[in-house]
C-alpha cells in the first residue's frame, strides 16, 4: 500500500470532554496518528466550559485511547499534542483567546494554517460556534484550509435545518462544511458505489426491470439507554431514517456519476433523493408505519425507561416504502426500517430480484420445482460482507432445485483491522474529500420527504406500545410489504 504524506492540521474540538469525543473521536484521531496520516505536525485544542490543565486533559486522552494501544510511550507522545482551553461558546472574548492559542500552535507545530473545527456539542450550539469563529477571526487567514465539522442531528425538520444551514453558510462555504453521518463511514456503505459501478454484471440489472424491491434494515437490540432526553424529542424517523437510512438509499438509487469525485457523486445522490415521491396524509398512512416497544422478557416498556414521559408517543420504530419517480426505479419499491429493542443488531441491505419471466422448471418436468428470487445482501453490521442467494440444482438423486449463498464475509481478524467509521471520516476531512458526507441539498431533500410523515404522526394519536422487545417490530410493517406481494427477507433469510 502506498504511504501517504501526513496532513498538517490544528483541530479545535468543541465539546472536548463530551461523551462522543472521549468514546469515538480521540480513538479515531489516535488511529490516524498510529497509521501515519497525522505526524508530529498536528495539535488539538479541546474546548468546553470546564477548567482543566493541559495535563489533566492529556490524562483523559490517554484513558480514552487505552483500548487502541499498549504502547505507553506512543500514547504519551500522542497526548503531548493536546491542549486544553476553557471556553464558553457564547463568550466572544474566549474566541479572541482561542485565536491567539491557534496562531501559537500553528507556529510551534508548523501547521501551515490548516484548521479543522469540530463541533461535537448539542445542536443548538452549531450555528453560534460557526458564526463566532468567523466573526472573531479564528479562521486561518494565511492560506491554509478551514473545515467545519458538524455532528448530528442536522435540524429536526426542513425549516430548522435550513435555518441552521443558513447560519453555517454565512460563515463557511458549502465545500468547507462536513456534515457527519457515521453510517457513511461504515465499510459496506462505502463499498456500495464500487459494488454497483465497478461490476457491469450488477449495474446492468440495477433497475426496475430486474429488481423487485430493495430493503434497508437498521435494527438495534438495545433500547433508548441513557439518551431519553434527546431521543424522546427525536424518534426513530428523525434519528435513523432521515439521515442514515436515506443516505444509504441515495447510494443504492443514484445514477452513475461521471467520475468518482465528491461533487459528481453528490449531484447524482441529490437527483435520486429529489425524485422520491413526497406523500400526502393518505400516502403517509398507506406507506409508513410507526411503533413503540412495550415491556417484555424482564425489560421495561419504552414509557417506563428512565427519563421517558409515561405518556410518550415517541416512535422507537419506523418503517416505510419509498417510491422513486424516475425511469430507473419506476415501480420498484424501496423499503426502509429501523427500531430499538428488536430481535438483533442487524444493519443490512437486501435486494430482491425478479424471477425469470418464464420458469421452465415449474411445469413440464417430472418433478415441478419452484425457483426463488435471487437476493443480493450487503451486510453492514455486525457482519460485513456480500451474499448472493441463487438457485441451483441440489446434488441428490432426482431433479431438485435449491438455493445457495455465494458469499464474502469479512473474517473477525480482517474486521479488527478495518478503520472505525470516525477514523475514515476524519481521514477524508483531512484530505478535503466530501464523498462520504451529506451535502445540504441531500439533507434538504431528505427532510422534505420526512416532514409530512412526522407532521401526520405528531397530529394523530398512535396505539402504543405496539411491539414486543425482541420481535422485529409491529405487524403493520409486515402488512406494508405483503400488500405489494413482498416480505422482509431478514430474519427469514434462506
Ligand atoms: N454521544 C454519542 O454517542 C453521539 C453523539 N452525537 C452528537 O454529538 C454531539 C455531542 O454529543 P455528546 O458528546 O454525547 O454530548 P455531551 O453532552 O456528552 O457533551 C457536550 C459537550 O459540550 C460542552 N458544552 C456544553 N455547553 C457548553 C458551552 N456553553 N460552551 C462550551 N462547551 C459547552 C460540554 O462541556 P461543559 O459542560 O464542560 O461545557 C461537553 O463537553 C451532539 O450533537 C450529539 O447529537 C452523535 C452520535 C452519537
Ligand atoms: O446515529 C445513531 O446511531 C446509533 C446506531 O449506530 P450504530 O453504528 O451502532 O449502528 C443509534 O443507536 C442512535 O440512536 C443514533 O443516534
Amino acid at each position: 500500500m502506498a504511504t501517504e504524506t501526513p496532513t498538517r492540521a490544528l483541530f479545535m474540538l468543541f465539546g472536548g470532554t463530551g461523551d462522543l469525543a472521549l468514546r469515538k473521536l480521540y480513538p479515531a484521531i489516535f488511529n490516524l496518528y498510529k497509521k501515519g496520516s497525522l505526524s508530529k505536525h498536528f495539535a488539538l485544542v479541546g474546548l468546553s466550559r470546564k477548567e482543566l490543565t493541559d495535563d489533566e486533559f492529556r490524562a483523559k486522552i490517554i484513558d480514552s485511547i487505552a483500548s487502541e494501544t499498549d504502547d505507553k510511550a506512543q500514547a504519551e507522545e500522542f497526548a503531548s499534542h493536546f491542549y486544553w482551553k476553557s471556553h464558553d461558546v457564547n463568550n466572544l472574548g474566549h474566541y479572541a483567546e482561542l485565536r491567539t492559542i491557534a496562531d501559537e500552535l500553528d507556529k510551534k507545530y508548523e501547521l501551515e494554517g490548516n484548521r479543522v473545527f469540530y463541533v461535537s456539542m448539542a445542536p443548538q450550539f452549531f450555528g453560534i460556534v460557526a458564526k463566532n469563529l468567523k466573526d472573531q477571526h479564528v479562521l486561518s487567514e494565511n492560506g491554509g484550509f478551514n473545515r467545519l465539522v458538524i455532528e448530528k442531528p442536522f435540524g429536526r425538520d426542513y425549516e430548522s435545518a435550513k435555518k441552521l444551514n443558513d447560519e453555517l453558510t454565512s460563515a463557511f462555504n458549502e465545500n468547507q462544511i462536513y456534515r457527519i453521518d457515521h453510517y457513511l463511514g461504515k465499510e459496506t456503505t462505502q463499498a456500495i458505489p464500487v459494488i454497483r459501478f465497478g461490476n457491469p454484471i450488477i449495474e446492468s440489472v440495477w433497475n426496475q426491470n430486474f429488481i423487485k424491491n430493495v430493503q434497508v434494515t437498521l435494527a438495534e437490540s438495545l433500547g433508548v439507554e441513557d439518551r431519553a432526553g434527546y431521543y424522546d424529542t427525536a424518534g426513530a424517523l428523525r434519528d435513523m431514517i432521515q439521515n442514515h437510512a436515506l443516505q444509504i438509499v441515495s447510494y443504492l438509487a443514484m445514477d452513475e456519476p461521471n467520475t468518482f469525485v465528491d461533487t459528481e457523486i453528490r449531484k447524482e445522490k441529490v437527483k435520486a433523493l429529489e425524485s422520491m415521491e413526497i406523500y400526502d396524509a393518505e400516502g403517509v398512512k398507506q406507506n409508513f408505519v410507526r411503533g413503540q416497544y412495550g415491556a417484555g422478557d424482564g425489560s421495561p416498556a419504552y414509557r417506563d425507561e428512565p427519563g421517558v414521559p409515561k405518556d410518550s408517543n415517541n416512535d422507537t420504530y419506523a418503517a416505510g416504502k419509498i417510491v422513486f419517480n424516475n425511469p430507473r426505479w419506476g415501480k420498484t419499491p424501496f423499503y426502509v426500517r429501523s427500531g430499538k429493542k428488536l430481535a438483533a443488531k442487524q444493519g443490512r441491505i437486501d435486494i430482491e430480484f425478479k424471477k425469470p419471466l418464464v420458469d421452465i422448471f415449474a411445469k413440464g418436468t417430472k418433478q415441478p420445482q419452484e425457483l426463488q428470487s435471487n437476493v443480493l445482501s450487503l451486510l453492514i453490521d455486525p457482519k460485513v460482507g456480500i451474499v448472493l442467494n441463487i438457485n441451483t440444482k441440489n446434488s441428490e438423486q432426482g431433479f431438485h432445485t435449491e438455493t445457495v449463498d455465494l458469499d464474502y464475509v469479512q473474517s473477525p481478524e480482517r474486521a479488527a483491522e478495518v478503520p472505525l467509521p470516525y477514523e475514515r471520516l476524519f481521514h477524508d476531512i483531512l484530505n478535503g474529500d466530501g464523498t462520504y458526507f451529506a451535502s445540504w441539498p441531500e439533507v434538504a431533500a431528505a427532510w422534505k420527504f420526512v416532514d409530512p410523515i412526522q407532521h401526520l404522526w405528531d397530529a394523530t394519536q398512535p396505539d402504543f406500545p405496539n411491539y414486543k422487545p425482541g420481535s422485529m417490530g409491529p405487524k403493520a410493517a409486515d402488512d406494508l410489504l405483503a400488500r405489494d406481494g413482498n416480505s422482509w427477507y431478514y430474519p427469514n433469510v434462506r
